[in-house]
């Protein structure tokens, strides 16, 4: 098992290499050898963008090239099994040896030990390891280092390295998800990635980075990523849904009618047009997003930090969100398929297994969204004080003088009432805040018994971002496009705005002057514009353009040829090769007569 999965990541990974394409594309060629994700994901994905954003130039030039042409396979071993969302928690520490001008990596508990770096299990000889730098018996917090962990040659591990597999998890299982400790370990002090923070030979520690957090920057990037890459499996998961919908026939509505396609039915319209919609809308969020990192970036190599902020505001709050909705939007085209859909055959549980990881990993989706929240709260106070807002925030100002938002159920009007709920959720949060401290609680306190409600305001934040992105991107992109098609896509971004509306009702009726009448109206609205969709949703669906060896399924594969399909790949389960288990003769017979 283990070696088919290193042959086809490599056959992968050269391919790539040959044709002199990036990771990105390694990430969607993968799924052509891979319904999980391939051993090298690590490598491309977090190793290799280490390198670049925490390595001097110097650093860069001597490890970069080694990485990219595969010399080294690496991955990035910062959680660990006792701490994994706090980073400042991290138990693994570097101590520096002036003597010999060397960090000595130590785990020094169970607890310390790195727990699921992908890659790490077998594939991996060398890693980024986050550990709190010590230096001259100061501790400066966690810090990045390169460390080599297996020999090259032999692949065993270094003496002093205690690394093996995780075992079994719910998906993920081609990553060989590994464990990692250090027994008085030692590396060189050049092993310290010092783009942004410097360790002298004499042991003087030289902060360089203008900003406390820049060693999380590959952390950002992985979240910003993560967006796109939620657009794509979910393009994959409705595309399976939506064919294998129009193939199946079940049910008899009519007397003396055909069963009629399952597609036709409008539960199962409104349980998959919205992961249509959706996929378009998280990957126009996506480009949106990563052109905002890019120019954050910009900023920083022009010594300047202050957008850094709200780029982690944004990609925290969408990278939880993303995940989340796509997570609940595969499982709901696998209950669209049924007992098909449960197949692995079909390739949903993949696909649903992947997904949900991603809600986990890379930050935890409370987390994350009480990181935006904090900015969001900060915000807020800003505003109070008089200071501007950053962009993604302006529709605060609309909340300043507290006049309800009267309710137009225009797609730019929808767009304004989710504004206006992001606006009062965070309102009602720094109310409460208040209200406790007020009443004697400290900061803290106050900020902790009012985080199931600043969650709540993080997503109200980020819907209100991807529902504006969505609307805009839409017009901005369909203005050269046919009538047909731009009216198509309308429909789409209109979907998206109906199916939330109709989600945060309550929202709207507390923070707009939305009535019972007007949600009667959109439900009607909705439910005609599932009905105007119908017609081109497996053209939508083949828009998204996978072939069959990339979305290796039976139940979406382009000939529809669906239960030829499922029985071929049952006839191939290694149970079908004989007629009788040797179980029978060795369990079953003997219990039958009574013998066991
Ligand atoms: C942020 C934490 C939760 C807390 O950190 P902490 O240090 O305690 O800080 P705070 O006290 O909360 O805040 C202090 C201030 O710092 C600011 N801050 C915090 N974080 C950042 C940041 N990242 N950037 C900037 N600023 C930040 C914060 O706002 C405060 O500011 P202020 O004082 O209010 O002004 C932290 O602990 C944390 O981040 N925890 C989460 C841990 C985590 O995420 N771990 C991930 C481990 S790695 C992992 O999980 C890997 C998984 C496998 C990945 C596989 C996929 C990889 C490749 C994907 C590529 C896909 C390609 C496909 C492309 C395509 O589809 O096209
Ligand atoms: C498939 C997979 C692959 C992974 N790959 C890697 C990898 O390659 N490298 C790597 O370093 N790590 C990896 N991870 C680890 C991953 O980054 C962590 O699991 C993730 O960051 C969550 O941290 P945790 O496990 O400590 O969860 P915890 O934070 O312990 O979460 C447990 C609960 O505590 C809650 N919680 C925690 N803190 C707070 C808070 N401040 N306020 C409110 N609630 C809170 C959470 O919301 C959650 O409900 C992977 C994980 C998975 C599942």
């Amino acid at each position: 098992m283990y070696g088919q999965i290193v042959r086809d990541g490599l056959v992968n990974v050269t391919g790539i290499e040959d044709l002199g394409l990036t990771s990105p594309v390694l990430q969607r060629t993968s799924d052509a050898f891979f319904k999980e994700i391939s051993p090298f994901l690590l490598h491309f994905g977090m190793f290799v963008p280490t390198i670049i954003g925490q390595c001097t130039p110097e650093q860069q030039a001597k490890w970069l090239p080694l990485a990219m042409d595969l010399k080294i396979i690496g991955t990035y071993a910062q959680t660990e099994l006792g701490h994994g969302t706090f980073i400042r928690g991290l138990e693994t520490t570097a101590t520096y040896d002036a003597s010999t001008e060397q960090f000595i990596l130590k785990t020094p508990k169970l607890s310390s030990y790195k727990w699921w770096a992908g890659g790490l299990g077998k594939t991996a000889n060398h890693c980024i390891v986050l550990a709190q730098l010590y230096t001259k018996g100061v501790c400066h917090g966690p810090h990045p280092f390169i460390v080599q962990i297996r020999d090259t040659e032999t692949h065993m591990p270094l003496p002093g390295i205690k690394v093996g597999e995780i075992g079994p998890k719910l998906g993920f299982n081609t990553a060989d998800n590994g464990f990692l400790g250090f027994e008085d370990f030692r590396i060189p002090r050049e092993n310290l990635m010092m783009k942004n923070a410097q360790v002298t030979k004499d042991g003087t520690y030289v902060k360089v980075a203008r900003h406390g957090k820049l060693t999380y920057g590959t952390m950002v990037f992985v979240r910003v990523m993560l967006v796109s890459d939620m657009a794509y499996c979910l393009a994959k998961a409705v595309t399976i849904a939506v064919r294998y919908s129009a193939v199946r026939r079940q049910s008899q509505p009519k007397p003396d009618q055909p069963e009629p396609q399952v597609l036709d039915y409008l539960t199962q319209q409104h349980k998959l047009f919205i992961c249509i919609s959706t996929a378009h809308a998280m990957k126009l969020t996506s480009t949106w997003l990563w052109n905002t990192f890019t120019g954050v970036l910009a900023d920083m190599r022009d010594g300047n930090t202050d957008t850094l902020p709200e780029l982690h505001a944004l990609s925290s709050c969408l990278k939880a969100i993303s995940t989340s909705d796509t997570s609940a939007l595969i499982e709901q085209c696998r209950f669209a398929c049924g007992g098909h859909g449960y197949m692995y055959s079909s390739n949903l549980p993949a696909l649903y297994s992947f997904a949900t990881a991603t809600r986990t990993y890379e930050g935890d989706y409370t987390v994350l969204l009480l990181q935006t929240a904090r900015f969001l709260v900060k915000s807020w106070e800003q505003m109070d004080e008089g200071k501007p807002l950053t962009p993604t925030l302006a529709y605060l100002e609309q909340s300043r003088n507290g006049s309800q938002v009267s309710w137009d159920d225009s797609p730019e009007g929808i767009v304004r009432g989710f504004d206006a709920v992001a606006a009062g959720r965070i309102g009602a949060c720094v109310k409460s805040i208040r209200k406790h401290i007020n009443n004697g609680m400290d900061y803290e306190d106050a900020w902790q018994m009012t985080t199931v409600q600043l969650v709540g305001a993080a997503e109200a934040h980020c819907r209100a971002v991807i529902c504006r992105v969505y609307r805009d991107e839409t017009a901005r992109l369909t203005a050269g496009c046919s009538p047909g098609v731009k009216a198509v896509l309308d429909q789409l971004s209109t979907l998206y705005l109906l199916y939330w509306a109709l989600e945060r009702t309550g929202d709207l009726l507390r923070f707009s002057s939305l009535s019972e009448r007007d949600i009667e109206n959109l439900q009607a609205r909705y439910e005609a514009l599932l009905l105007k969709i119908r017609p081109n949703a497996v053209g939508l669906v083949d828009a998204f353009d996978f072939r069959d060896e990339v979305l290796m399924s039976t139940l979406g594969s382009y000939d529809g040829r669906v239960y030829e399909r499922l029985m071929e790949e049952a006839l191939k389960t290694p149970l079908n090769r004989e007629p009788v288990s040797d179980s029978f003769h060795k369990y079953i017979k003997p219990m039958m007569q009574g013998k066991l």
